[in-house]
């Protein structure tokens, strides 16, 4: 028997005038994944979720939620739950009214709906705050309020917007491990947008990057990290130095690294990761036939904490070559670079 994807979105498209939101969009959910969706701001990704909740009217394209064609349906008849950016909470309902709120509109009598929001409380450690306004909660607090309020209706699919933009950097990231626990120990597939490529990379199971409306590469994070299809992804999704060279008889050279670039392209773009380069003042510093060897010398330093950044003048290249190293090299020292391959990509 074929097994029916959770979520499935075929060619989906929306444009609000000439803009196009989403331009023939189509992918899966499968089991109890959690797949995040990338993207710079205005590519697509909230229309996409907003699509799936029922809020935005599809130009064309299906949704199908385990097989049945929700496309047409009524937010509310979907069987999903949605965690706005900024959580939407109800101001003036106590904490265990926002979470009992989706299960007193669907009439469950009110013994049940005590049971069932006294777990979510539990689950998302609550405890305690059950007759506080949102007004007096924290952020990270609000939003597991918000959390609570959409898995206690036990949908089919949870679809999170940005819902961790709110929250201070040091408890973001505390609480990205707990939304991924509390994720997968629920088991409930999860269609997740964020504009965070650092937060998808970690915790996603997939992930889809989206630019202009459409999809450009869909993956797990190694996949995406370690292969990115193009420029725009390798980019997006790494802290990395971009180096236009030029392309002559067809070859692109950087370093001791040739390569071939088709279609009469006149300049190729060498994308290294930043920070995964090897930094030495030993000319005979030891590389494989894959690597990436640059030679050169430092121009520039910054200190940031645990490593430094360089500003490296490498021969052959017209600009200036940034990378982060623990070392410290002083400026005006002669280095060579390794970037072992799989940090490097030319396009
Ligand atoms: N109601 C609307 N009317 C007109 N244009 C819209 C509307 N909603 C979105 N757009 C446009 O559609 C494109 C995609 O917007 P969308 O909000 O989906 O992007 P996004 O990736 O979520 O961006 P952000 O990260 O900034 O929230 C943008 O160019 C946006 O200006």
């Amino acid at each position: 028997m074929m097994s029916v994807a959770v979520l499935e979105c075929v060619n989906l498209k929306k444009y609000y005038g000439h803009v196009r939101a989403l331009d023939d969009v189509s992918f899966t959910i499968e089991g109890s994944e959690l797949l995040a969706v990338i993207g710079p701001s205005g590519s697509g990704k909230t229309t996409l979720l907003r699509s799936v909740a029922g809020f935005v009217r599809l130009d064309s394209g299906r949704i199908y939620l385990h097989g049945q064609d929700i496309t047409d349906l009524a937010p509310e008849k979907r069987d999903v739950a949605m965690v706005f950016q900024n959580y939407a909470l109800w101001p003036h309902m106590t904490v265990f009214e926002n979470i009992a709120y989706g299960l007193k509109i669907k009439r469950i009598d009110k013994a049940k709906i005590r049971e069932k929001v006294e777990w979510a409380l539990k689950f998302l450690g609550l405890e305690g705050l059950a007759d506080r306004k949102p007004s007096q909660l924290s952020g990270g607090q609000q939003q597991r309020v918000a959390l609570a309020r959409a898995i206690v209706v036990e949908p089919k699919l949870l679809l999170l917007d940005e819902p961790l933009s709110n929250l201070d950097a040091k408890i973001r990231l505390r609480i990205r491990f707990e939304l991924k626990a509390l994720q997968q120990k629920l088991g409930i597939p999860t269609l997740y947008v964020t504009h965070d490529q650092e937060e998808a990379l970690s915790i996603a199971d997939r992930v889809i990057i989206i630019h202009n409306g459409k999809i450009l590469q869909v993956g797990t994070p190694e996949e995406i990290y370690r292969n990115p299809s193009n420029l725009f992804v390798a980019d997006f999704v790494g802290v990395n130095t971009i180096i236009k060279v030029p392309v002559k008889n067809g070859v692109a050279k950087i370093g001791n690294v040739e390569k071939r670039i088709p279609n009469q392209q006149k300049i190729a773009t060498v994308v290294i990761r930043a920070d995964e380069v090897i930094l030495s003042t030993n000319k005979n510093v030891e590389s494989g036939p894959e690597d990436l060897v640059l030679t050169g010398v430092i121009r520039g330093r910054l200190y940031l904490g645990s490593k430094y950044r360089y500003e490296m003048e490498v021969d052959g290249v017209n600009e200036p070559v940034f990378i982060n190293h623990g070392s410290d090299v002083e400026t005006g020292t002669e280095v060579k670079v390794v970037v072992p391959k799989g940090s490097y990509f030319i396009f």
